[in-house]
C-alpha cells in the first residue's frame, strides 16, 4: 500500500417508500465501510457475514467502479487496495449495491485529490445503479426526491422529521432486484398511474412539511408492490395492518424482501409492532431480523486516517460506535 490511505463510511438506503418506484429513497443508519489505497498488485479483503459470495478479484463491483472513476479524471491507478467492511445485508432491499457503488466512487475519487463533483458522482452512480433513488439517497443522505432520463439525474433533498424512526424486518432470504423488477408489469393503467402520482406527491409533500400523520395513506403504492408481494409471503397483511399496529406507514424496502415500517420515536407502541411484523412473517415459516433504524443525514463520511496508521479496517469499524 502507498499514498494516501481513503476510508469511506457509506449509509444504506431504503428505496421507493411505497408509491415513488426509482424515485423516493432514504438514506439510513446502517453501513458500509471502504479503504481504498493504491498498491503494487490489487488485493480485496471482504470482512463480515454480508460479504459471502462477493468476487475478490478484479471483477469485484468496487473495483470497476474506482476504475471508473479514474478514467473519466483521466488518470490511471491500475492496482488497488480495497478492503471492505458492511452490516448492510447483501441483496434484501437495503440498497447494498447502491452503497458500494457510492462508497467506491467517492473513495476512488478522494484517492486522486476529488477532480469530479458530487453531481457527476450521482449522474455515473445512477448510470450504474439503473435508476437514481438509492444512490442518491447513499451519496445525499436524508431523504432525496430524483428523476431520471437516462442521460441527466436530478435530485431535490429533504431533511427528515427528527422524530422519524424506522424499523425493518429483514428476512432471512435474498431477492435480488433483477427477479424483483421482472415480476413488473410492462403496462399499467391510467387509473392506477393517477394513484401513484397522488399518493407520492403527498407524500413528498407531507415529508416536506413534517404532517407525519399523512404518511399512512400516502405510502400506499399501486405500481410494484401488488406484483411483488408473492415473493414476499406476509407483505400484504403487513402492509395492510402495520399502521393499525403503531406504524406511520409501511412499504417494501427497495426491491424487498425487507419490510420497512416508519414509527414517531416517541411512539409506546413500539414493541408491540415489532412483534407483528416478526409473528406476520413467522406464520408464513420466515424467518426474519429485525433492525431499529434512523434516517440518516449525510451522505458518505470520509474516516480521518493519520500517515502511518495501518491499523486494518475491521479493527478501526470493531472500535466505531454505530450510530
Ligand atoms: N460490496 C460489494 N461488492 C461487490 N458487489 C456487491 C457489493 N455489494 C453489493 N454487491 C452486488 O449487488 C448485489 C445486490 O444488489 P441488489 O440491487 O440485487 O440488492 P440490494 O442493492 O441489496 O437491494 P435494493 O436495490 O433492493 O435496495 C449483490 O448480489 C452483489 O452482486
Ligand atoms: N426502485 C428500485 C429499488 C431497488 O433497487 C426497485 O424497486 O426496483
Amino acid at each position: 500500500m502507498y499514498g494516501p490511505r481513503i476510508i469511506v463510511k457509506v449509509p444504506a438506503s431504503t428505496a421507493n417508500l411505497g408509491p415513488g418506484f426509482d424515485t423516493l429513497g432514504m438514506a439510513l443508519s446502517l453501513f458500509a465501510w471502504i479503504e481504498m489505497a493504491q498498491a503494487p498488485e490489487t488485493t480485496i479483503t471482504l470482512y463480515g457475514d454480508q460479504m459471502n459470495g462477493v468476487p475478490t478479484d478484479k471483477s469485484n463491483l468496487i473495483y470497476k467502479v474506482a476504475q471508473m472513476v479514474f478514467n473519466e479524471a483521466g488518470v490511471s491507478v491500475p492496482e488497488l487496495s480495497i478492503s471492505m467492511y458492511s452490516d448492510i445485508p447483501l441483496t434484501r432491499g437495503l440498497g447494498s449495491s447502491a452503497s458500494a457503488i457510492v462508497g467506491a466512487l467517492v473513495a476512488a475519487n478522494a484517492l486522486i485529490g476529488a477532480p469530479l463533483s458530487d453531481h457527476k458522482l450521482f449522474q455515473m452512480a445512477t448510470a450504474l445503479e439503473g435508476h437514481p433513488d438509492n444512490v442518491g439517497a447513499s451519496l445525499f443522505g436524508g431523504i432525496v426526491v430524483s428523476a431520471w432520463d437516462g442521460e441527466q439525474a436530478d435530485y431535490v433533498r429533504i431533511d427528515p422529521h427528527p422524530s422519524l424512526q424506522a424499523l425493518v424486518a429483514v428476512p432471512a432470504f435474498q431477492l435480488s432486484t433483477e427477479k424483483a423488477r421482472h415480476a413488473l408489469p410492462k403496462e399499467i393503467s391510467m387509473g392506477d398511474a393517477v394513484y401513484n402520482v397522488s399518493r407520492s406527491s403527498l407524500l413528498v409533500a407531507a415529508l416536506a412539511t413534517g404532517q407525519l400523520e399523512l404518511i399512512s395513506k400516502a405510502m400506499k403504492d399501486r405500481l410494484h408492490q401488488p406484483y411483488r408481494a408473492p415473493l414476499i409471503p406476509g407483505m400484504e397483511t403487513i402492509l395492510a395492518h402495520a399502521s393499525e399496529r403503531g406504524a406511520l406507514g409501511a412499504a417494501l424496502s427497495g426491491a424487498g424482501p425487507t419490510l420497512i415500517s416508519f414509527v414517531d420515536a416517541q411512539s409506546g407502541r413500539k414493541q408491540e409492532l415489532e412483534q407483528f411484523l416478526v409473528d406476520t412473517l413467522a406464520d408464513e415459516g420466515i424467518e426474519a431480523e429485525t433492525i431499529w433504524l434512523k434516517p440518516f443525514n449525510s451522505g458518505p463520511q470520509l474516516v480521518q486516517v493519520e500517515e502511518g496508521d495501518d491499523l486494518p479496517l475491521i479493527d478501526r469499524i470493531q472500535s466505531e460506535v454505530r450510530v
